[in-house]
Protein backbone atom coordinates (compact mmCIF):
# COMPACT_ATOMS: atom_id res chain seq x y z
CA UNK A 1 0.00 0.00 0.00
CA UNK A 2 3.12 2.33 0.61
CA UNK A 3 4.14 1.64 -2.82
CA UNK A 4 1.04 3.16 -3.92
CA UNK A 5 0.34 6.33 -2.22
CA UNK A 6 4.54 6.77 -2.96
CA UNK A 7 3.15 6.69 -6.78
CA UNK A 8 0.39 8.99 -6.16
CA UNK A 9 2.76 11.54 -4.42
CA UNK A 10 5.04 11.48 -7.12
CA UNK A 11 2.79 11.71 -9.58
CA UNK A 12 0.95 14.84 -8.09
CA UNK A 13 4.99 16.10 -7.81
CA UNK A 14 5.66 15.85 -11.60
CA UNK A 15 2.40 17.45 -12.63
CA UNK A 16 2.85 20.11 -9.58
CA UNK A 17 7.12 20.44 -10.83
CA UNK A 18 5.45 20.78 -14.39
CA UNK A 19 3.17 23.65 -13.52
CA UNK A 20 5.89 25.27 -11.79
CA UNK A 21 8.64 25.02 -14.34
CA UNK A 22 6.24 25.74 -17.20
CA UNK A 23 8.00 22.90 -19.36
CA UNK A 24 7.29 19.14 -19.68
CA UNK A 25 10.49 18.43 -20.65
CA UNK A 26 12.80 20.31 -17.62
CA UNK A 27 14.70 18.11 -15.79
CA UNK A 28 12.81 18.38 -12.02
CA UNK A 29 9.58 16.90 -13.88
CA UNK A 30 11.38 14.68 -15.82
CA UNK A 31 13.14 13.28 -12.64
CA UNK A 32 9.70 12.94 -10.65
CA UNK A 33 8.88 10.80 -14.09
CA UNK A 34 12.05 8.82 -13.77
CA UNK A 35 11.19 8.46 -9.82
CA UNK A 36 7.49 7.05 -10.83
CA UNK A 37 9.77 4.69 -13.78
CA UNK A 38 11.88 3.25 -11.09
CA UNK A 39 9.13 2.16 -9.21
CA UNK A 40 7.55 0.48 -12.28
CA UNK A 41 10.92 -1.51 -12.32
CA UNK A 42 10.79 -2.07 -8.18
CA UNK A 43 7.59 -3.86 -8.37
CA UNK A 44 7.78 -5.73 -11.48
CA UNK A 45 11.57 -7.25 -9.93
CA UNK A 46 9.99 -7.42 -6.92
CA UNK A 47 7.39 -10.13 -9.05
CA UNK A 48 10.38 -11.84 -10.19
CA UNK A 49 11.79 -12.55 -7.02
CA UNK A 50 8.17 -14.25 -5.76
CA UNK A 51 7.47 -15.84 -8.86
CA UNK A 52 7.66 -19.83 -9.08
CA UNK A 53 10.69 -20.94 -11.37
CA UNK A 54 8.77 -20.92 -14.61
CA UNK A 55 7.06 -17.48 -14.05
CA UNK A 56 10.52 -15.87 -12.83
CA UNK A 57 12.02 -15.48 -16.72
CA UNK A 58 8.78 -13.67 -17.63
CA UNK A 59 8.65 -11.07 -14.80
CA UNK A 60 12.69 -10.33 -15.35
CA UNK A 61 11.94 -9.59 -19.04
CA UNK A 62 9.33 -7.25 -17.76
CA UNK A 63 11.53 -5.41 -14.73
CA UNK A 64 14.14 -5.21 -18.34
CA UNK A 65 11.79 -3.83 -20.38
CA UNK A 66 10.51 -0.97 -17.78
CA UNK A 67 14.13 -0.78 -17.21
CA UNK A 68 15.42 -0.04 -20.31
CA UNK A 69 12.86 2.66 -20.88
CA UNK A 70 14.57 4.25 -17.29
CA UNK A 71 17.78 4.51 -19.21
CA UNK A 72 16.53 5.82 -22.26
CA UNK A 73 14.61 8.84 -20.12
CA UNK A 74 17.40 9.18 -18.05
CA UNK A 75 20.27 9.26 -20.95
CA UNK A 76 17.81 11.87 -22.43
CA UNK A 77 17.28 14.04 -19.41
CA UNK A 78 20.96 13.75 -19.03
CA UNK A 79 21.69 14.91 -22.31
CA UNK A 80 19.49 18.01 -21.85
CA UNK A 81 21.18 19.15 -18.59
CA UNK A 82 24.46 18.56 -19.82
CA UNK A 83 23.34 19.89 -23.11
CA UNK A 84 24.78 17.41 -25.14
CA UNK A 85 26.86 18.65 -27.85
CA UNK A 86 28.87 15.83 -29.36
CA UNK A 87 25.05 14.11 -29.87
CA UNK A 88 26.85 11.16 -27.85
CA UNK A 89 23.74 10.78 -25.25
CA UNK A 90 21.35 11.10 -28.28
CA UNK A 91 22.41 8.20 -29.93
CA UNK A 92 22.85 6.02 -26.60
CA UNK A 93 19.12 7.06 -25.95
CA UNK A 94 18.15 5.81 -29.49
CA UNK A 95 20.30 2.34 -29.04
CA UNK A 96 18.07 2.41 -25.69
CA UNK A 97 14.75 3.01 -27.28
CA UNK A 98 15.26 0.14 -30.10
CA UNK A 99 16.24 -2.22 -26.98
CA UNK A 100 13.42 -1.90 -25.31
CA UNK A 101 11.44 -3.66 -27.94
CA UNK A 102 13.59 -6.82 -27.48
CA UNK A 103 12.75 -8.12 -24.39
CA UNK A 104 8.82 -7.21 -24.71
CA UNK A 105 8.48 -9.37 -27.93
CA UNK A 106 10.33 -12.19 -25.93
CA UNK A 107 7.67 -11.89 -23.11
CA UNK A 108 4.82 -11.45 -25.49
CA UNK A 109 5.51 -14.23 -27.91
CA UNK A 110 7.52 -16.65 -26.61
CA UNK A 111 5.40 -20.11 -25.27
CA UNK A 112 7.95 -20.52 -21.77
CA UNK A 113 7.09 -24.39 -22.04
CA UNK A 114 9.07 -26.08 -19.64
CA UNK A 115 10.11 -28.90 -22.64
CA UNK A 116 10.64 -26.37 -25.44
CA UNK A 117 13.84 -26.84 -26.89
CA UNK A 118 16.11 -24.07 -26.59
CA UNK A 119 16.96 -23.81 -30.21
CA UNK A 120 13.83 -22.10 -30.14
CA UNK A 121 14.29 -19.52 -27.65
CA UNK A 122 17.51 -18.36 -29.70
CA UNK A 123 15.65 -18.71 -32.77
CA UNK A 124 12.70 -15.96 -31.35
CA UNK A 125 15.94 -14.17 -29.55
CA UNK A 126 17.82 -13.45 -32.75
CA UNK A 127 13.99 -12.61 -34.60
CA UNK A 128 13.68 -9.76 -31.72
CA UNK A 129 17.32 -8.23 -32.14
CA UNK A 130 16.85 -8.16 -35.85
CA UNK A 131 13.68 -6.03 -35.00
CA UNK A 132 15.83 -3.52 -32.61
CA UNK A 133 18.51 -3.49 -35.13
CA UNK A 134 15.70 -2.62 -38.32
CA UNK A 135 14.38 -0.27 -35.19
CA UNK A 136 17.39 1.63 -34.75
CA UNK A 137 18.71 1.84 -38.20
CA UNK A 138 15.15 3.29 -39.04
CA UNK A 139 15.14 6.13 -36.11
CA UNK A 140 18.51 6.98 -37.16
CA UNK A 141 18.51 7.35 -40.76
CA UNK A 142 14.73 9.24 -40.49
CA UNK A 143 15.49 11.24 -37.58
CA UNK A 144 19.27 12.66 -38.23
CA UNK A 145 20.46 14.24 -41.32
CA UNK A 146 18.06 15.97 -44.15
CA UNK A 147 15.14 13.94 -42.94
CA UNK A 148 14.66 14.77 -39.76
CA UNK A 149 12.66 18.39 -40.44
CA UNK A 150 10.58 16.70 -42.87
CA UNK A 151 7.46 16.13 -40.86
CA UNK A 152 6.11 13.37 -43.32
CA UNK A 153 9.55 10.93 -41.77
CA UNK A 154 8.39 12.06 -38.84
CA UNK A 155 5.14 10.67 -39.17
CA UNK A 156 6.71 7.44 -40.62
CA UNK A 157 8.31 6.66 -37.47
CA UNK A 158 5.35 7.34 -35.30
CA UNK A 159 3.10 5.35 -37.34
CA UNK A 160 5.79 2.37 -37.09
CA UNK A 161 6.40 3.24 -33.13
CA UNK A 162 2.39 2.66 -33.14
CA UNK A 163 2.30 -0.36 -35.19
CA UNK A 164 4.55 -1.87 -32.99
CA UNK A 165 3.60 -1.26 -29.58
CA UNK A 166 -0.24 -2.21 -30.28
CA UNK A 167 1.28 -5.03 -32.20
CA UNK A 168 2.90 -5.98 -28.64
CA UNK A 169 -0.24 -5.27 -26.44
CA UNK A 170 -2.93 -6.93 -28.78
CA UNK A 171 -0.16 -10.02 -28.55
CA UNK A 172 0.15 -9.73 -24.47
CA UNK A 173 -4.01 -9.50 -24.52
CA UNK A 174 -4.38 -12.64 -26.48
CA UNK A 175 -1.94 -14.42 -24.37
CA UNK A 176 -3.83 -13.50 -21.55
CA UNK A 177 -6.84 -14.88 -22.93
CA UNK A 178 -5.03 -17.79 -23.53
CA UNK A 179 -3.35 -18.58 -20.10
CA UNK A 180 -4.59 -21.34 -18.18
CA UNK A 181 -3.15 -21.25 -15.30
CA UNK A 182 -3.98 -18.15 -13.22
CA UNK A 183 -0.43 -16.96 -12.40
CA UNK A 184 0.11 -16.72 -16.50
CA UNK A 185 -2.88 -15.23 -16.50
CA UNK A 186 -1.63 -12.49 -14.01
CA UNK A 187 1.46 -11.98 -15.53
CA UNK A 188 0.24 -11.11 -19.07
CA UNK A 189 -2.51 -9.02 -17.38
CA UNK A 190 0.03 -6.72 -15.88
CA UNK A 191 2.05 -6.62 -19.33
CA UNK A 192 -1.33 -5.94 -21.30
CA UNK A 193 -1.90 -3.12 -19.14
CA UNK A 194 1.10 -1.64 -19.54
CA UNK A 195 1.90 -2.19 -22.67
CA UNK A 196 -1.85 -1.13 -23.62
CA UNK A 197 -1.67 2.20 -21.96
CA UNK A 198 2.06 2.68 -23.01
CA UNK A 199 1.13 2.30 -26.51
CA UNK A 200 -1.96 4.70 -26.27
CA UNK A 201 0.11 7.21 -24.44
CA UNK A 202 3.13 6.80 -26.68
CA UNK A 203 0.65 7.61 -29.80
CA UNK A 204 -0.57 10.46 -28.08
CA UNK A 205 2.35 12.35 -26.67
CA UNK A 206 3.80 11.74 -30.57
CA UNK A 207 1.48 13.61 -31.85
CA UNK A 208 1.51 16.33 -29.41
CA UNK A 209 4.84 16.84 -29.54
CA UNK A 210 4.57 18.20 -33.17
CA UNK A 211 2.57 20.76 -32.23
CA UNK A 212 4.45 21.53 -28.87
CA UNK A 213 4.20 19.61 -25.83
CA UNK A 214 1.90 21.44 -23.19
CA UNK A 215 3.24 21.50 -19.74
CA UNK A 216 1.38 18.70 -18.48
CA UNK A 217 2.17 16.15 -21.17
CA UNK A 218 5.10 14.30 -18.99
CA UNK A 219 2.18 13.35 -16.80
CA UNK A 220 1.37 10.77 -19.78
CA UNK A 221 4.06 8.92 -19.41
CA UNK A 222 3.91 8.37 -15.80
CA UNK A 223 0.52 6.37 -16.26
CA UNK A 224 1.37 3.30 -17.91
CA UNK A 225 4.20 3.03 -15.51
CA UNK A 226 1.92 3.97 -12.31
CA UNK A 227 -0.57 1.16 -13.45
CA UNK A 228 2.21 -1.36 -13.31
CA UNK A 229 2.69 -0.70 -9.83
CA UNK A 230 -0.68 -0.68 -8.75
CA UNK A 231 -1.32 -4.46 -10.81
CA UNK A 232 1.96 -5.85 -9.19
CA UNK A 233 0.95 -4.56 -5.49
CA UNK A 234 -2.42 -4.70 -5.38
CA UNK A 235 -4.36 -7.75 -5.16
CA UNK A 236 -5.37 -9.37 -9.00
CA UNK A 237 -9.22 -8.51 -10.10
CA UNK A 238 -11.32 -11.47 -9.47
CA UNK A 239 -12.41 -12.08 -13.39
CA UNK A 240 -8.66 -13.26 -13.04
CA UNK A 241 -9.02 -16.40 -11.37
CA UNK A 242 -12.87 -16.71 -12.74
CA UNK A 243 -11.51 -16.79 -16.24
CA UNK A 244 -10.83 -20.60 -17.99
CA UNK A 245 -10.02 -20.45 -21.60
CA UNK A 246 -10.75 -23.91 -23.19
CA UNK A 247 -7.57 -26.14 -24.17
CA UNK A 248 -7.87 -25.73 -27.80
CA UNK A 249 -8.33 -21.77 -27.32
CA UNK A 250 -5.05 -21.83 -25.31
CA UNK A 251 -2.78 -24.42 -27.76
CA UNK A 252 -4.37 -21.85 -30.66
CA UNK A 253 -2.80 -19.17 -29.48
CA UNK A 254 0.32 -20.15 -28.06
CA UNK A 255 0.88 -21.71 -31.53
CA UNK A 256 0.03 -18.53 -33.06
CA UNK A 257 2.47 -16.54 -30.80
CA UNK A 258 5.31 -16.88 -33.17
CA UNK A 259 3.66 -15.73 -36.63
CA UNK A 260 3.23 -11.94 -34.31
CA UNK A 261 7.12 -11.95 -34.43
CA UNK A 262 7.58 -12.95 -37.89
CA UNK A 263 5.01 -10.18 -39.28
CA UNK A 264 7.04 -7.72 -37.38
CA UNK A 265 9.57 -8.19 -38.59
CA UNK A 266 8.50 -8.62 -42.41
CA UNK A 267 6.63 -5.33 -41.57
CA UNK A 268 9.33 -3.67 -40.40
CA UNK A 269 11.24 -4.43 -43.38
CA UNK A 270 9.09 -3.67 -45.99
CA UNK A 271 8.88 -0.23 -43.74
CA UNK A 272 12.87 -0.02 -43.54
CA UNK A 273 13.82 -1.39 -47.18
CA UNK A 274 13.52 2.39 -48.44
CA UNK A 275 16.28 3.55 -46.00
CA UNK A 276 17.99 1.04 -45.59
CA UNK A 277 17.88 -2.08 -48.44
CA UNK A 278 20.14 -4.17 -47.51
CA UNK A 279 19.64 -5.52 -43.78
CA UNK A 280 15.98 -5.01 -44.69
CA UNK A 281 16.09 -7.75 -46.85
CA UNK A 282 18.20 -9.82 -45.11
CA UNK A 283 15.93 -9.70 -41.58
CA UNK A 284 12.99 -9.96 -44.06
CA UNK A 285 14.28 -13.06 -45.03
CA UNK A 286 15.94 -14.78 -42.26
CA UNK A 287 12.41 -13.76 -40.71
CA UNK A 288 10.35 -15.97 -43.23
CA UNK A 289 13.64 -18.78 -43.05
CA UNK A 290 13.27 -18.90 -38.96
CA UNK A 291 9.92 -19.14 -39.07
CA UNK A 292 10.22 -22.31 -41.24
CA UNK A 293 12.47 -23.53 -39.36
CA UNK A 294 10.34 -23.60 -36.22
CA UNK A 295 7.88 -25.61 -37.73
CA UNK A 296 10.53 -27.83 -38.86
CA UNK A 297 11.68 -28.01 -36.02
CA UNK A 298 8.23 -28.55 -34.70
CA UNK A 299 6.71 -31.16 -36.87
CA UNK A 300 10.17 -33.65 -36.07
CA UNK A 301 9.37 -32.87 -32.16
CA UNK A 302 5.94 -33.94 -32.85
CA UNK A 303 6.79 -37.17 -35.33
CA UNK A 304 9.70 -37.77 -32.45
CA UNK A 305 7.11 -38.11 -29.81
CA UNK A 306 4.68 -39.93 -31.75
CA UNK A 307 6.59 -42.49 -32.46
CA UNK A 308 7.80 -42.39 -28.93
CA UNK A 309 4.30 -43.22 -27.89
CA UNK A 310 3.58 -45.76 -30.52
CA UNK A 311 5.85 -47.53 -29.01
CA UNK A 312 4.68 -47.27 -25.81
CA UNK A 313 1.67 -48.05 -26.52
CA UNK A 314 2.95 -51.29 -28.61
CA UNK A 315 4.97 -52.18 -25.52
CA UNK A 316 1.58 -51.79 -22.94
CA UNK A 317 -0.28 -54.05 -25.64
CA UNK A 318 2.48 -56.55 -25.03
CA UNK A 319 2.19 -56.23 -21.29
CA UNK A 320 -0.87 -56.75 -21.16
CA UNK A 321 -1.07 -59.48 -23.43
CA UNK A 322 1.80 -61.42 -21.61
CA UNK A 323 1.53 -63.84 -18.65
CA UNK A 324 3.64 -62.21 -16.06
CA UNK A 325 5.33 -65.10 -14.57
CA UNK A 326 6.54 -67.78 -18.27
CA UNK A 327 6.40 -64.53 -20.53
CA UNK A 328 4.30 -66.46 -23.11
CA UNK A 329 0.49 -65.36 -24.05
CA UNK A 330 -1.85 -64.78 -21.75
CA UNK A 331 -5.33 -65.74 -22.05
CA UNK A 332 -6.55 -62.51 -23.23
CA UNK A 333 -4.13 -62.52 -25.88
CA UNK A 334 -5.20 -66.45 -26.95
CA UNK A 335 -8.55 -65.93 -27.14
CA UNK A 336 -8.17 -62.58 -29.54
CA UNK A 337 -5.61 -64.65 -31.73
CA UNK A 338 -7.56 -67.72 -32.03
CA UNK A 339 -10.83 -65.65 -32.74
CA UNK A 340 -8.44 -64.59 -35.62
CA UNK A 341 -7.08 -67.40 -36.65
CA UNK A 342 -10.26 -69.01 -36.94
CA UNK A 343 -11.63 -66.41 -38.86
CA UNK A 344 -8.87 -66.80 -41.17
CA UNK A 345 -9.50 -69.97 -41.69
CA UNK A 346 -12.98 -69.53 -42.09
CA UNK A 347 -12.00 -66.75 -44.85
CA UNK A 348 -9.81 -69.12 -46.74
CA UNK A 349 -11.02 -72.72 -46.24
CA UNK A 350 -8.68 -73.85 -44.33
CA UNK A 351 -8.30 -76.13 -41.24
CA UNK A 352 -6.98 -74.33 -37.84
CA UNK A 353 -6.08 -76.74 -35.20
CA UNK A 354 -5.94 -76.39 -31.35
CA UNK A 355 -3.55 -78.04 -28.25
CA UNK A 356 -4.50 -78.04 -25.08
CA UNK A 357 -1.50 -79.04 -23.32
CA UNK A 358 -2.03 -80.08 -19.26
CA UNK A 359 1.31 -80.94 -16.80
CA UNK A 360 0.69 -84.62 -15.50
CA UNK A 361 0.58 -84.96 -11.41
CA UNK A 362 1.28 -81.35 -11.19
CA UNK A 363 -0.55 -81.40 -8.08
CA UNK A 364 1.96 -83.25 -6.74
CA UNK A 365 4.80 -82.10 -8.05
CA UNK A 366 3.92 -78.74 -6.13
CA UNK A 367 3.03 -80.96 -2.70
CA UNK A 368 6.60 -82.37 -2.64
CA UNK A 369 8.76 -80.04 -3.85
CA UNK A 370 6.54 -76.60 -3.12
CA UNK A 371 5.47 -73.58 -5.19
CA UNK A 372 8.74 -71.82 -5.84
CA UNK A 373 9.78 -74.80 -7.80
CA UNK A 374 6.74 -75.22 -9.59
CA UNK A 375 7.00 -72.15 -10.73
CA UNK A 376 9.90 -72.75 -12.17
CA UNK A 377 8.88 -75.75 -14.04
CA UNK A 378 5.56 -73.89 -15.52
CA UNK A 379 8.34 -71.53 -16.68
CA UNK A 380 10.38 -74.45 -18.17
CA UNK A 381 7.63 -75.89 -20.22
CA UNK A 382 6.31 -72.80 -21.55
CA UNK A 383 9.74 -72.19 -22.73
CA UNK A 384 10.20 -75.70 -24.38
CA UNK A 385 6.63 -75.04 -25.70
CA UNK A 386 6.95 -71.93 -27.16
CA UNK A 387 10.62 -72.88 -29.08
CA UNK A 388 9.24 -76.23 -30.11
CA UNK A 389 6.48 -74.42 -32.46
CA UNK A 390 6.29 -74.99 -36.06
CA UNK A 391 5.99 -71.62 -37.19
CA UNK A 392 6.33 -68.12 -36.17
CA UNK A 393 2.60 -67.41 -36.18
CA UNK A 394 1.37 -70.10 -33.97
CA UNK A 395 0.32 -68.66 -31.02
CA UNK A 396 1.88 -70.64 -27.22
CA UNK A 397 -0.17 -69.25 -24.67
CA UNK A 398 -0.93 -69.97 -20.84
CA UNK A 399 -4.67 -70.91 -20.95
CA UNK A 400 -4.00 -70.89 -16.26
CA UNK A 401 -2.83 -72.78 -14.31
CA UNK A 402 -0.56 -75.50 -14.92
CA UNK A 403 -2.98 -75.51 -18.71
CA UNK A 404 -0.93 -74.21 -21.91
CA UNK A 405 -2.93 -74.01 -25.45
CA UNK A 406 -1.04 -73.95 -28.68
CA UNK A 407 -3.19 -72.23 -31.83
CA UNK A 408 -1.88 -73.70 -35.34
CA UNK A 409 -3.05 -71.36 -38.04
CA UNK A 410 -3.62 -73.62 -41.80
CA UNK A 411 -2.96 -76.90 -39.67
CA UNK A 412 -4.83 -80.04 -40.28
CA UNK A 413 -5.59 -82.33 -37.51
CA UNK A 414 -3.04 -84.80 -38.73
CA UNK A 415 0.06 -81.81 -38.87
CA UNK A 416 -1.26 -80.95 -35.28
CA UNK A 417 -0.53 -84.30 -34.00
CA UNK A 418 2.64 -84.05 -35.62
CA UNK A 419 3.19 -80.90 -33.55
CA UNK A 420 1.55 -82.40 -30.37
CA UNK A 421 4.33 -85.58 -30.57
CA UNK A 422 6.89 -82.98 -31.04
CA UNK A 423 6.06 -80.92 -27.94
CA UNK A 424 5.44 -84.54 -25.86
CA UNK A 425 9.07 -85.25 -26.78
CA UNK A 426 10.41 -81.82 -26.43
CA UNK A 427 9.23 -81.68 -22.48
CA UNK A 428 10.41 -85.08 -21.97
CA UNK A 429 13.78 -83.90 -22.72
CA UNK A 430 13.31 -81.56 -20.30
CA UNK A 431 13.88 -84.15 -17.84
CA UNK A 432 12.31 -82.33 -15.06
CA UNK A 433 12.59 -84.76 -12.82
CA UNK A 434 9.50 -85.93 -10.53
CA UNK A 435 9.20 -87.78 -7.50
CA UNK A 436 6.08 -88.40 -7.38
CA UNK A 437 5.00 -89.10 -11.44
CA UNK A 438 5.28 -92.89 -13.05
CA UNK A 439 7.71 -91.77 -15.91
CA UNK A 440 9.56 -89.82 -13.14
CA UNK A 441 9.78 -87.08 -15.11
CA UNK A 442 7.74 -83.96 -15.65
CA UNK A 443 5.02 -84.88 -18.73
CA UNK A 444 2.05 -83.77 -20.44
CA UNK A 445 -1.05 -84.51 -21.88
CA UNK A 446 -2.51 -82.91 -25.56
CA UNK A 447 -6.10 -82.54 -26.00
CA UNK A 448 -6.24 -81.65 -30.04
CA UNK A 449 -9.04 -80.25 -32.07
CA UNK A 450 -9.74 -78.86 -35.18
CA UNK A 451 -11.84 -76.68 -37.13
CA UNK A 452 -12.77 -78.22 -40.49
CA UNK A 453 -12.77 -76.21 -43.56
CA UNK A 454 -16.31 -76.75 -44.27
CA UNK A 455 -17.75 -76.97 -40.58
CA UNK A 456 -16.27 -73.80 -38.89
CA UNK A 457 -16.42 -73.40 -35.09
CA UNK A 458 -16.54 -70.49 -32.95
CA UNK A 459 -13.60 -69.85 -30.49
CA UNK A 460 -15.25 -71.47 -26.74
CA UNK A 461 -16.30 -74.53 -29.11
CA UNK A 462 -13.32 -75.22 -30.55
CA UNK A 463 -11.35 -75.05 -26.74
CA UNK A 464 -14.25 -77.30 -25.37
CA UNK A 465 -13.56 -79.83 -27.97
CA UNK A 466 -9.77 -79.85 -27.12
CA UNK A 467 -10.22 -80.14 -23.46
CA UNK A 468 -12.48 -82.78 -23.71
CA UNK A 469 -10.03 -84.43 -25.97
CA UNK A 470 -7.22 -83.82 -22.82
CA UNK A 471 -9.41 -85.27 -20.34
CA UNK A 472 -9.54 -88.39 -22.55
CA UNK A 473 -5.32 -88.49 -23.02
CA UNK A 474 -5.97 -88.10 -18.73
CA UNK A 475 -7.83 -90.61 -18.31
CA UNK A 476 -6.47 -93.02 -20.67
CA UNK A 477 -3.31 -92.82 -18.53
CA UNK A 478 -1.28 -89.01 -19.65
CA UNK A 479 1.65 -88.74 -21.62
CA UNK A 480 0.27 -88.71 -24.46
CA UNK A 481 -2.23 -86.77 -26.65
CA UNK A 482 -5.81 -87.28 -27.89
CA UNK A 483 -8.08 -86.00 -30.71
CA UNK A 484 -11.67 -84.72 -30.26
CA UNK A 485 -13.93 -86.94 -31.27
CA UNK A 486 -16.23 -84.26 -33.28
CA UNK A 487 -13.94 -82.52 -35.50
CA UNK A 488 -12.32 -85.13 -37.80
CA UNK A 489 -12.32 -83.34 -41.31
CA UNK A 490 -9.33 -85.53 -42.65
CA UNK A 491 -11.04 -88.80 -42.01
CA UNK A 492 -8.41 -89.47 -39.18
CA UNK A 493 -10.32 -91.88 -35.96
CA UNK A 494 -9.65 -90.68 -32.53
CA UNK A 495 -5.72 -91.19 -32.34
CA UNK A 496 -3.33 -91.39 -29.51
CA UNK A 497 0.49 -91.81 -28.51
CA UNK A 498 2.74 -92.58 -25.67
CA UNK A 499 5.62 -90.38 -25.34
N1 LIG B 1 3.53 -73.49 -8.65
C1 LIG B 1 2.39 -73.19 -9.25
N2 LIG B 1 1.38 -74.07 -9.18
C2 LIG B 1 0.23 -73.78 -9.81
C3 LIG B 1 0.05 -72.59 -10.53
N3 LIG B 1 -1.20 -72.61 -11.05
C4 LIG B 1 -1.79 -73.75 -10.66
N4 LIG B 1 -0.93 -74.50 -9.94
C5 LIG B 1 -1.14 -75.77 -9.30
O1 LIG B 1 -1.31 -76.78 -10.28
C6 LIG B 1 -1.98 -77.84 -9.65
C7 LIG B 1 -2.97 -78.44 -10.60
O2 LIG B 1 -3.47 -79.57 -10.00
P1 LIG B 1 -4.58 -80.46 -10.65
O3 LIG B 1 -5.56 -79.58 -11.38
O4 LIG B 1 -5.15 -81.32 -9.57
O5 LIG B 1 -3.86 -81.32 -11.73
P2 LIG B 1 -2.62 -82.29 -11.65
O6 LIG B 1 -2.12 -82.48 -10.27
O7 LIG B 1 -1.63 -81.83 -12.64
O8 LIG B 1 -3.26 -83.64 -12.13
P3 LIG B 1 -3.56 -84.05 -13.59
O9 LIG B 1 -3.79 -82.79 -14.38
O10 LIG B 1 -4.79 -84.90 -13.50
O11 LIG B 1 -2.37 -84.80 -14.08
C8 LIG B 1 -2.62 -77.29 -8.36
O12 LIG B 1 -1.96 -77.80 -7.24
C9 LIG B 1 -2.38 -75.81 -8.46
O13 LIG B 1 -2.13 -75.23 -7.17
C10 LIG B 1 1.14 -71.66 -10.55
O14 LIG B 1 1.07 -70.57 -11.14
N5 LIG B 1 2.27 -72.02 -9.90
Amino acid sequence: MFAIWLVVLLLIAHLGLAKWSGHAEDTLPQLAMLAVMVMAVWAAFMRYRRSPALLRLPWLLMSLALAMQVFWVGTNVLAATLGDKSGYLAALATVLSSLYVIPCMFMVTRSFAADEARTMAVLDLVLSCMVAVQLYLFFTKLLSGPLASDPASIYVVIYLADAIDFSLSAMAILRLLGARSFRWRYFYYAASVHLLVNATVAAIYNRIEMHGLPWWAGSLIDIPHALVVLVAVRQPPRWLRAYHPSLAVSQTITSFAPIIMTMVVVMLSISTSRVSLAPSLLAGSAAVLFYGLRMAFIQSRHLDRQRAVDLSTWRLEQQVGRDPLTGIANRAMLDTRLREVLEEGRRTASYCSVLMIDIDFFKQYNDSLGHIAGDACLVQVACALSSSRVRANDVVARYGGEEFAVVLADTTAEAAQDVACRLIEAIGRLQIVHPNCPSGYITVSIGIATQAAQTPVDSVAILDEADRALYRAKSQGRNRYELALHVMPDGLDSVHMNG
